[in-house]
């Protein structure tokens, strides 16, 4: 990376580093990082490139070398960059979980297809149709159902063991339905038949009218950005980070991607400020960088000025997208919950039964616990606890919306999931919700916001910086961002009896290495990867400790690495002989990793499965299954 500033600086113009993308390697390999030094007139550079390669979308993740070579060890070179290029892509289809105690799957196809077809459809209350669109997130997807076009289908999804169920795409199916027309399905998987898939396409080659030596119209996005358009979203004023001058409301771009890079002070940025504007020239930002990055075009919705002026709202309308991949969001509230597969089968795999009493440890925003409570047909208790107050109140928000009286949400740290006085009987504090704060003043006359501790202490304000005063005013003037809530209460939970639920899931904050699209993983480091197994690893041991004898605990994480995964299984068998694991219903993933693997210049062996342990849990089938999945039995 820093040969390769050095290659791009002013001292010598005419040489400059260009990393391979696959545009120029051909095919894949898993040499993220492999560079080559090339020779030439800085100013003919662009004119010596086909324009079809610099205006693609063929991008090659970045990882940071060591935690490249480990994966290479765990996975082999070929799979592992297989893996690594399933990752730049987004799903090849919509999953749309029914709540089968407000609709039916036959109901709600029936909904979705008039939606589709741009007719009004009555959901509760409300009406949905086409078009609706209210940009309040930051980088958020719109309402709208657009950009699902009837359009050939290359999904992202291969499934080399040829073990995919009926029911899920598979990419010859989707290169050999050249001509289908769009499509909702059922999943075929036993069991399954309450979710849908609704087929995109994807990816697309995109005409971006370029005429050598006249730049086109430009913005460029943030990485995250970048993804959220991938999945299907709007681009949203706060991602944009540089545009072309002459910018005008109307105006059609291309939008392209800058990808985070190293920075002095050892984070990582983009190199340039927001706002810069774009010649077309090598001078730009990134510009090299964005060879092959390009996801489509779109209408600019505000001129250049407003798009750097506005603080919030949709700055780029998509109209021509490398993946299309229909946006479901907020449509049919209630009746639907879009979740990808992995997480549905999660909530199977937990096998919750009626009138059991049952522990979410890291709930937020509530998916699986709405999966495990419909699973119960509402009867019993799910307590569902997340560290963070609004992610909390979006459970309690959720739960109401699907009309699920069996879900207690709580706020608490999963590291004190277990009361620390015997016998306590799961004590809560009511507090308030610190997005509905008002602006006082102080005994001082200073200007502060009182602000819940969250503790015994609740209630006593507490008085925040000018910067965190102005977040908050920002925040105020913005409205609620993705992740925030309005309004609402939520109680604080001092913890649990020891063997007080049935079954605990630990869907554990991780990595998150195996979400896509992702074009950037850079950041993890092997150092940042053990930190994440170590406090799995707390957490799981709480978990172990509220589970009752012949209780199950389901582990799982939406990453690739093994040390979160294989290594967490491992601990937990060594660590407590009473533990086993279970056999796991429905099967779609692929076996464990068993082994070990060297790691630190061989100063630290992490362990994996051992022979026979592996078929027990389930995990990322290369481009498929996109967490690992452990169930465990606690014998006594
Ligand atoms: C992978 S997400 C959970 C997704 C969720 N299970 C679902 O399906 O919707 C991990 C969650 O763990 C929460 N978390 C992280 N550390 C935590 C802790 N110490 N205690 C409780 N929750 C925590 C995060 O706030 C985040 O919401």
């Amino acid at each position: 990376m820093n040969e390769k500033r050095k290659g791009l600086s002013a001292q010598n113009p005419k040489k400059i580093l260009l990393q391979l993308s696959n545009t120029l390697q051909g095919s894949s390999s898993s040499s993220a990082s492999s560079s080559i030094l090339y020779r030439t007139d800085s100013f003919s550079f662009l004119q010596m490139r086909r324009s079809s390669d610099r205006y693609s979308y063929k991008p090659t993740l970045q990882w940071n070398p060591q935690v490249e070579d480990y994966f290479i060890k765990a996975y082999g070179a070929d799979h592992f960059s297989r893996i690594s290029q399933s990752l730049t892509r987004p799903s090849c289809y919509s999953c749309i979980r029914v709540n089968t105690l407000k609709s039916t799957s036959d109901g709600i196809i029936e909904k979705l297809t008039a939606i589709l077809q741009g007719k009004t459809v009555k959901s509760g209350s409300d009406c949905t149709s086409v078009g609706e669109s209210d940009a309040t997130a930051e980088v958020g997807p719109s309402k709208k159902l657009g950009n699902f076009q009837e359009e050939p289908s290359l999904d992202s999804v291969s499934d080399p063991n040829g073990t995919l169920p009926m029911g899920l795409l598979r990419d010859e199916d989707a290169l050999n339905e050249k001509s289908q027309s769009a499509s909702i399905s059922k999943c075929q998987l036993p069991g399954l038949d309450h979710v849908l898939f609704v087929k995109g396409s994807g990816p697309h080659t995109i005409e971006y009218g370029d005429v050598p030596n006249q730049p086109l119209k430009e913005v460029i996005v943030s990485r995250k950005c970048a993804e959220a358009v991938l999945r299907g979203a709007q681009v949203f004023v706060p991602g944009v980070l540089a545009c072309s001058s002459h910018v005008e409301k109307g105006d059609t771009v291309a939008v392209s991607v800058a990808v985070e890079k190293p920075s002095s002070d050892g984070g990582w940025n983009f190199g340039f400020t927001r706002g810069t504007v774009l010649q077309g020239l090598e001078t730009d930002p990134q510009f090299l960088e964005r060879n092959g990055v390009y996801i489509g075009q779109g209408n600019a919705m505000m001129s250049r000025a407003g798009i750097f002026r506005a603080s919030h709202g949709i700055a780029i309308e998509m109209t021509n997208r490398v993946f299309n991949l229909p946006s479901f969001h907020d449509v049919l509230e209630g009746e639907i919950f879009l979740q990808n597969l992995p997480s549905i089968i999660t909530a199977h795999v937990l096998d919750p039964q009626q009138g059991e009493r049952i522990l979410d440890m890291c709930a937020a925003p509530g998916g699986k616990t709405t999966a495990i409570a419909i699973l119960m047909r509402d009867k019993g208790e799910v307590v569902a606890v997340d560290r963070s107050h609004n992610k909390v109140m979006d459970i309690q928000k959720l739960a109401a919306e699907m009309g699920l009286n069996c879900i207690t949400a709580y706020r608490l740290d999963a590291l004190k999931a277990v009361a620390r006085v015997n016998g306590s009987a799961d004590p809560v504090i009511p507090t308030r919700d610190e997005d509905s704060l008002v602006v006082n003043v102080n005994d001082s006359g200073q200007l502060g916001f009182p602000v819940e501790v969250c503790d015994e202490k609740a209630n006593k304000n507490v008085y925040l910086s000018k910067a965190d005063i102005r977040k908050s005013m920002r925040r105020m003037r913005n409205g609620p961002g993705r992740n925030q809530s309005m309004g609402g209460r939520v109680e604080n939970s001092k913890g649990f009896s020891h063997d007080s639920f049935d079954r605990v899931l630990l869907d554990a904050p991780c990595s998150a290495l195996g979400l896509r699209p992702r074009l950037f993983s850079g950041e993890e480091t092997l150092d940042s990867l053990r930190n994440h197994g170590k406090y799995q690893k707390r957490m799981f041991d709480q978990a172990v400790q509220l589970v009752r004898p012949g209780g199950f605990i389901v582990y799982s994480t939406c990453t690739i690495n093994p040390g979160e995964n294989e290594a967490l299984v491992r601990y937990a068998l060594d660590t407590y002989k009473f533990l086993s694991l279970a056999p796991q219903h429905p099967r779609v993933g692929g076996p464990g990793l068993v082994g070990h693997c060297e790691l630190f210049d061989g100063k630290y062996v992490e362990e994996w499965l051992r022979h026979g342990e592996e078929e027990l849990v389930q995990r990322k089938n290369p481009d498929f299954l996109h967490n690992s999945l452990s169930r465990f039995c606690r014998k006594t």
